[in-house]
């Protein structure tokens, strides 16, 4: 990933200074949902049945470790647990249609 340019958030003093960290901050968040992405794409081609694409008991351990690490740093938990729910589901569907292309 490229090195941060933006002020931290405490040395920011003006809304141009906020929306260039949130704007790169964005950026840096869908590098990671790409990398993230990549390991769905992983999934599904090594999931030997498409019934293994959904796990709901890893999707559950998934969503509680992303809140349990959002509130150890004071984080509003049910927003973050909010965002890994709709996370997921999308990264199943994307599971499922990869899981489909490969095969077909
Ligand atoms: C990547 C997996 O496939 C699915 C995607 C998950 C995720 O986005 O974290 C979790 C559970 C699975 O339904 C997996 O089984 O670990």
């Amino acid at each position: 990933m490229t090195e941060l340019q933006a002020k931290i958030p405490d040395d920011c003093q003006t809304m141009r200074d906020v929306r260039a960290g949130v704007d790169e901050t964005d950026r840096a968040l869908v590098a990671l949902l790409e990398r993230r992405f990549g390991y769905m794409r992983a999934a599904a081609r090594i999931k030997p049945s498409r019934d293994a694409v959904r796990d709901e008991e890893r999707k559950a351990s998934v969503i509680a470790a992303a809140r349990a690490d959002a509130e150890a740093r004071g984080l509003p938990g049910q927003v973050v647990e909010d965002i890994w729910d709709r996370l997921v589901e999308g990264s199943i569907a994307y599971e499922f249609k990869e899981w489909d292309r490969i095969r077909d």
